[in-house]
């Protein structure tokens, strides 16, 4: 009997697919999911979204239906994960490849044997889009993160960027396979900001540029810094422009990051459109990254999401600090998933102070060799 989820379900997008099929495919639950992305327009199924799924379905030696551009309906029957290896996936539009990584990661942690090799994922697509998380962000600060907080060992190298509208950007993914599960955590002080720094990339667009970028984030968060008592926030923001054949096509984009005592990390961004102006591509940046910091959490609103399918899965209770206000649709939309398919249990609070912690008892997911 498999499983059904309605995709249609609080944010209603693309990730409840992604979440979903990464815990039928460890917890060998067969799915089916209907009303695929009825929160977006159009609904059903995109290139990204197919090309995720037939990933999954490969590593999990799955039997995938349904997985077909425009689809609101799909069927996934898990089988045995295969052991670590090189596997490819091509989104051939401008599709993210970060969100392929998503889907994929949770899967390659998991082996169906001990192997002190690596797995290595070749993602093609778009590196920079909007709506998803930017190369920059994945690399900096998602990847930092669960390495330091669920002892995940993956690494990666950008081979090429990939802009919107033409894509064509690589990535290789290395994820060692776990030989424990993952570790639980607990995130509740938010430290102070130890330093902040960020990414300025762009290929194809005169060389100006890259350092006007820079300029508005660094004028936005001087300004901003300048009143605290310390001080003495350090801010690096490197301009990057990538060789001509290091990029299919143009574009540019500001990821930036700070680092928080005890561990925490807040991002902000900003992608860049056709005749936008790079000084205030920077400002935008900059200003998303005081918002999230003005939030006040230990996580920023987009990794609030991004690590709930992981909480479920580790070692015991895990905890973190959130910023102030109601948590996003986003994690939200997460947690219901992983309560419908795994035993992890789940508990939101919101403190005096505004802010929510998200506890979690999470499962201790781990093959039988573990
Ligand atoms: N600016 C951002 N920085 C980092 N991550 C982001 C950013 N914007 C979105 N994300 C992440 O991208 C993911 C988008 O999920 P969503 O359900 O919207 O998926 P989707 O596949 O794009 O589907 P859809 O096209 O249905 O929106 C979430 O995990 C979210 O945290």
């Amino acid at each position: 009997m498999s499983i059904s989820i309605n995709g249609s379900v609080m944010e209603g997008g693309g990730q409840i697919l992604r979440n979903s099929v990464a815990l039928s495919s460890l917890l060998g639950k067969p799915i089916s999911i209907h009303n695929i992305r009825n929160g977006r327009k159009p609904p059903g199924l995109k290139n990204q979204h197919r090309t995720g799924l037939e990933l999954a379905a490969e590593i999990a030696s799955a039997q995938l239906t349904g997985a077909k551009n425009g689809s609101t309906k799909i069927e996934f029957t898990p089988g045995t994960l295969k052991i670590p290896g090189d596997f490819i996936a091509d989104s051939v539009t401008a599709g993210s490849v970060t969100l392929l990584l998503q889907i994929a990661l949770p899967l390659l942690l998991f082996t169906s044997q001990p192997s002190a090799t690596s797995s290595r994922l070749t993602l093609k697509g778009g590196t920079n889009a909007t709506q998803a998380p930017q190369i920059d962000y994945t690399e900096n600060i998602f990847l930092p993160f669960v390495r330091q907080f669920f002892g995940i060992r993956a690494k990666l190298q950008l081979n090429r960027r990939g802009y919107y509208p033409k894509g064509g950007g690589e990535v290789l993914v290395s994820v060692a396979p776990l030989t424990q599960p993952l570790k639980s955590f607990s995130l509740l002080e938010r430290g102070n900001v130890r330093c902040i720094k960020g990414i300025a990339h762009f290929a194809k667009l005169p060389a100006h540029i890259g350092p006007s970028m820079v300029q508005g984030a660094t004028k936005v968060l001087s300004a901003q810094f300048a009143g605290m008592s310390n001080n003495a926030v350090p801010i690096h923001i490197e301009s990057r422009r990538e060789r001509n054949e290091l990029s299919a096509g143009a574009g540019s984009g500001v990821v930036l990051w700070a680092e928080l005592e005890g561990g925490g990390i807040i991002g902000g961004s900003a992608v860049g459109t056709k005749g936008i102006d790079a000084h205030l591509l920077g400002e935008t940046a900059a200003q998303d990254l005081i918002r999230g910091l003005d939030a006040g959490g230990c996580v920023d609103e987009w990794l609030e999401d991004q690590i709930i399918i992981l909480m479920a899965l580790a070692d015991g209770e895990s905890s973190v600090l959130c910023g102030k206000g109601e948590l996003q649709l986003h994690t939200r939309t997460a947690i219901w998933v992983a309560e419908q398919l795994s035993d992890a249990k789940f508990h939101t609070e919101q403190l005096e102070s505004g802010h929510t912690v998200i506890r979690c008892k999470g499962i201790g997911y781990g093959p039988e060799y573990i």
